[in-house]
């Protein structure tokens, strides 16, 4: 049970990050403000950090074919470098606040998760296969969760070496690595086309239900494309404006939505159940998400639930 924590979106780290955090609470609306938040700062620096590591990893691999690979117990595989993000970024979020729990798809230690009202969500390396594949679509995940709601979320692209970011209610940042800086800017949402939809689905997707999904669109007749692209990758296109919709009909964990649902949140769309509720996290025994519709902004999601409720419909 964690006790007298601070609130998600101060998150200091010590006396002179309180009074940083406190000021970049005030006020919220510029990169240069929420820059100057030191514990943001130290997660930005995090990420950068785990992205060259992965990028090491994943070179050496390239190169020499060398990659510690095994199997979990639900067949899934983990790499070494999974693991070594994994200690990471439990290191650094522990040095960023030690009181806030984390749970990482690598870490074994969550069986007190209903006691946490606020924790780290992380998934250190998502797109394991990705990564093994070498389509380079890998990405790392953090989201920190308050009663279930996504409070702050980051993902980083390692092969990019770029880094996405938001805190709640705030714009959404990309921040890229040039040379030695690192370059802020703030994405604006990209003007919506609802005539014509952009769609990603899952390099892992050859179940019948997404040849459905295509074919209730075609009855409707929606104009759409569609692409497939690995792990919360996807999510980043979406911020860019290159994906409308990401439906989901197959397994996903709590870990593998979180980041990507408080990023899409911050440019007008979101992760929703098929019923059209926002996910919650830490709120279910089972840490696996049901189906599921992202959208880059919500204008898509009615005719995207309706299409995805046909299909499930006429697979029945
Ligand atoms: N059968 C299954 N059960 C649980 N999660 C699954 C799954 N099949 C795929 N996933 C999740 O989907 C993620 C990959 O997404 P995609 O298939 O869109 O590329 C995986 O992330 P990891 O690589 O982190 O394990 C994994 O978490
Ligand atoms: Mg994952």
């Amino acid at each position: 049970m964690i006790e007298d924590k601070p609130m998600p979106d101060e998150m200091p780290i010590n006396d002179a990050a309180v009074e940083s955090a406190t000021v970049a609470e005030s006020i919220v609306e510029s990169p240069a403000v929420l820059k100057a938040d030191q514990s943001i700062q130290l997660l930005v620096e995090l990420v950068k950090n785990v992205n060259h590591l992965l990028c090491e990893f994943y070179q050496d691999y390239q190169q020499n074919q060398v990659l510690q690979i095994s199997n979990k117990a639900d067949k899934s595989p983990v790499t070494e470098a999974d693991m070594a993000a994994h200690h990471l970024i439990e290191q650094g979020l522990k040095k960023i606040n030690p009181l806030i729990p984390v749970l990482s798809e690598e870490s074994s230690d969550y069986k007190l998760r209903f006691d946490w009202h606020e924790f780290w969500l992380v998934d250190p390396l998502d797109g394991t296969r990705e990564f093994i594949n070498q389509t380079g679509e890998f990405t790392v995940n953090i989201a920190l969760i308050h009663h279930g709601v996504v409070q702050l979320a980051i993902i980083g692209i390692p092969t990019l070496k770029r880094i996405y970011l938001t805190r709640k209610n705030q714009p959404l940042y990309r921040i890229d690595e040039a040379g030695d800086s690192l370059l802020w800017q703030e994405i604006q949402p990209k003007p919506v086309n609802l005539s014509s939809w952009q769609i990603a689905i899952s390099r892992r997707s050859e179940w019948k239900v997404y040849q459905q999904f295509k074919q209730v669109l075609h009855d409707r007749q929606q104009t759409f494309d569609c692409k497939n692209a690995g792990s919360a990758y996807k999510f980043c296109l979406m911020l860019e404006g290159e994906i409308d919709v990401y439906p989901r009909f197959h397994p996903t964990s709590e870990w593998d939505t979180a980041a990507g649902q408080g990023l899409l949140e911050a440019i007008g769309g979101g992760v929703y159940d098929l019923q059209g509720r926002p996910f919650a996290y830490n709120q279910r025994h089972d840490l696996l998400n049901g189906h599921f519709m992202a959208v880059r902004q919500n204008d898509f999601l009615p005719s995207a639930l309706q299409v995805a409720q046909e299909t499930l419909k006429a697979l029945t």
